[in-house]
């Protein structure tokens, strides 16, 4: 649903009422879009060079372009909205998490040369994303939009980049029975994906490995995505009685044309890197050998390109896209509420952890 003028007028209220200065970069973004939502196009006459205040607003207005005004008050009302909800979210998180060191069960997020590195760290599990794992995911997220950091990185640590969902987390049913861990796993996974969707800074997967279900889907969500030649990419969703999420069914068959998502989402053929590079779902592919070394060369260039730019250009690349997005999201979350309660899904689930069954 688009920002209406009295959610625009609230979100200006709630930025007077930040507890924390959230930032030159982030002030000149709100600058920016408050000025192209009320106002439209910039049209000031450039300000001199030595003007550097008002130069600097003025080029993040500038950078908006023809930004229509009702995507300028969307963007103003989003960005506060993150505000606003990490600084809320702030009062959860363990101790250091003010210096960006928040300690993590099931992650090891560093920031170094202007990266933030989010590596996903149950090796042992192949990095299946147990429920606790998503919510930390979404933390790391949060803090890293709001970071110093010009790049976000996701990755592996193992021989897997991600085995995707953990199947056990079918297996903590609450007291409200499996209808309720339904609903609670569709709300989970919509804020899940719903946090891909509204990253604001360029987000890269460092894919150093197998990737299955959710950790192939979302990577249409990703900016770039570089991949060692032993990754391979599998949505087995059919196999589990389940349906796509991540917006894949959306993304897919955008990136790689309709024929080619099929026999991913429905038939769960899996691509080596290769494929998905010849198919637009890779960036490019690195013999493994030199996988980390060539990547980290690349990123660490890219990461001293001007911020404001990087990110003024991911909003202008997909932006116009985010509405659809959520709106997929929210419909892909909602029918797979219903699959996980479905015979083909609960037996396929039961297969996998009686070890009588593997992708
Ligand atoms: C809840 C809300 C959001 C839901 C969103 C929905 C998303 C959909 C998906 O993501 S669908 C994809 C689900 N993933 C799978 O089906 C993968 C299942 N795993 C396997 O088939 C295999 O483990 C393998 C092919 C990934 C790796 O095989 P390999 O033989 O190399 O290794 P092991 O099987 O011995 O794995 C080591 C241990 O890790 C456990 N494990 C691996 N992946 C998962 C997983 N996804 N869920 C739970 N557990 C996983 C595996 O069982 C081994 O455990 P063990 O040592 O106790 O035997």
């Amino acid at each position: 649903m688009r920002a209406s003028q009295e959610d625009f007028e609230s979100a200006m209220n709630q930025v007077k009422l930040l507890k924390k200065d959230p930032g030159n970069e982030v002030k000149l973004r709100l600058y920016a879009l408050y000025k192209q939502a009320t106002e439209g196009p910039c049209n000031m006459p450039k300000p001199g060079v030595f003007d550097f205040i008002n130069k600097a607003k003025w080029d993040a207005w500038n950078a908006l372009g023809s930004l229509p005004k009702e995507t300028a008050r969307q963007n103003y009302v989003d960005l506060v909205s993150s505000l606003t909800s990490s600084s809320e979210s702030s009062t959860q998180v363990k101790p250091g998490a003010d210096r960006g060191q928040q300690e993590y069960e099931n992650l090891v997020v560093t920031s170094e040369d202007g990266i933030t590195k989010i590596m996903f760290n149950r090796p042992t599990r192949k990095n299946a994303i147990s429920t606790q794992m998503y919510q930390e995911i979404m933390l790391a997220l949060k803090a890293a939009s709001k970071d110093d950091s010009t790049i976000t990185v996701v990755t592996g640590n193992g021989d897997y980049y991600c085995s995707g969902n953990d199947l056990a987390n079918f297996t903590d049913i609450p007291p409200g029975g499996v209808e309720e861990k339904a609903k609670q796993s569709a709300i989970m996974l919509r804020d899940f994906v719903g946090t891909f969707i509204d990253f604001p800074k360029p987000l890269v997967a460092v894919v150093n490995g197998p990737a299955v279900g959710i950790s192939v889907t979302i990577l249409g969500l990703f900016d770039a995505v570089y991949a060692s030649d032993r990754a391979t990419f599998h949505t087995p969703f059919s196999h589990l009685g389940l349906s796509p999420e991540g917006c894949a069914s959306y993304t897919f068959p955008k990136i790689m044309g309709p024929a080619k998502a099929t026999e991913m989402l429905i038939f769960g053929k899996k691509l080596t890197a290769g494929e998905a590079c010849a198919q637009g779902l890779v960036t490019e592919v690195f013999p493994d050998s030199t996988f980390q070394k060539e990547v980290w060369t690349r990123l660490k260039a890219y990461s001293k390109l001007p911020p404001n730019s990087m990110r003024i250009s991911k909003q202008v690349i997909r932006n116009m896209e985010k509405e659809k997005l959520h709106a997929v999201n929210a419909e892909e979350s909602s029918v797979l509420q219903e699959r996980w309660l479905s015979d083909e899904c609960i037996n396929a689930t039961m297969n996998f952890l009686s070890k009588k069954a593997k992708l």
